[in-house]
């Protein structure tokens, strides 16, 4: 299958490596030029779990012409308009695109570029890190879940599963996706803020009564708004996922502490907090922790001088 990875970071490297080394023609976009150079004079550079140098194609994504058979879009959600944008011309009728962006609300960006039946959503935990331009940390095991939006359900996208689980992605096709969707915005909603403010830990944040009132407040809004929205949500199951994804990451700063407070990065914060913040202006319902985190995190973006 020839394959484009829109957004070449931590995670786009990793669906790389592993759909080329399954024998997929795979090439990765993105537009960091120390990134690019690197990959292109070395090779991408795998770590963790094992240490390799590994031939892969990159390029701006401007500079792609062929069209795909399948795109993977793994930006950071604010990048995500821009790089379709950028690639619309490698988009053809019978393209597929699949997003695992973490955050809320992509599907509607998507929509403006390609076709609902060639449009897929999911959520995965598998996890990736960069540790320098062209230098990609990759440990452990993950899964994926999926759902395409064609009227034909899983039969529209067979191929496509069936080539990730051959690269060893671990694809499981849910045939309702959303709720998955929205548990995983709110483990990203109750951490990666809330750590990145505290300048703390999974475990050091989720050590306190105190927090632990956030993270269910937070909980809660994040329930209130998506039920308003038709989403099929459990709060208490909600609670439980967080409680237990927070003792597994224990000991790792979140991906929002790592660009805001570690590299000086603009953050997703507007498709988490700050979506479920918008949404409940919209429904008429008060989330008050959700938009004084999305606006700390801005101040906090401003007084780095972050743009
Ligand atoms: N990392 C993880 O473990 C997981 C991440 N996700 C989600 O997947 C999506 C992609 O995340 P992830 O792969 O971690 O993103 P990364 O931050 O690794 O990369 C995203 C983009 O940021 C730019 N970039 C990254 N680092 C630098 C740098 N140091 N200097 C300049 N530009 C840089 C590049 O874009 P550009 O071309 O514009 O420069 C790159 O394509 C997000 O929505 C995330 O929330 C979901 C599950 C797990
Ligand atoms: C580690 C975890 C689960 C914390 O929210 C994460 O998804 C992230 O860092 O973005």
């Amino acid at each position: 299958m020839f394959i484009y990875i829109a957004g070449a970071g931590a995670m786009g490297c990793r669906f790389g490596y592993q759909l080329q080394k399954s024998g997929n023609e795979v090439i990765l976009l993105d537009n960091w030029q120390a990134h690019i150079d690197a990959i292109k004079a070395n090779g991408l550079h795998i770590t963790g779990d094992e240490d390799l140098m590994y031939p892969m194609t990159i390029m701006h994504p401007t500079e792609a012409t062929r069209e795909a058979d399948f795109i993977i879009l793994f930006t950071k959600a604010m990048q995500l308009k821009a790089m379709l944008t950028d690639i619309k011309s490698i988009i053809g009728a019978k393209t597929k695109v699949l997003c695992l962006l973490n955050g809320l609300g992509h599907e509607d960006t998507i929509r403006e570029f390609v076709p609902q039946e060639n449009i897929m959503m999911g959520v995965t935990v598998w996890t990736a890190g960069l540790k320098n331009p062209g230098v990609v940390f990759l440990q452990g095991k993950g899964t994926i879940n999926l759902q395409s939006f064609s009227s034909q359900g899983e039969a529209a996208v067979k191929d496509i599963v069936d080539t990730m689980n051959a690269a060893g992605l671990n694809v499981i096709y849910d045939n309702d996706v959303v709720p998955s969707i929205w548990r995983k915005a709110c483990v990203n909603g109750t951490m990666n803020s809330t750590c990145a403010l505290t300048d703390s830990k999974i475990g050091q944040f989720f050590g306190s009564e105190a927090a632990i009132r956030i993270v269910k407040t937070i909980i809660h809004e994040f329930v209130l708004v998506g039920t308003a929205e038709g989403v099929k949500l459990n709060e208490q199951e909600i609670v439980d996922y967080v409680m237990h994804t927070a003792e597994i990451a224990a000991n790792h700063y979140p991906s929002m502490h790592q660009d805001l407070i570690q590299n000086h990065r603009l953050t997703e914060i507007d498709y988490i907090n700050g979506a479920v913040a918008r949404k409940g202006v919209r429904l008429g319902i008060a989330t008050p922790y959700c938009q004084m985190i999305t606006d700390l995190i801005h101040a906090k973006e401003s007084i780095l001088e972050i743009k």
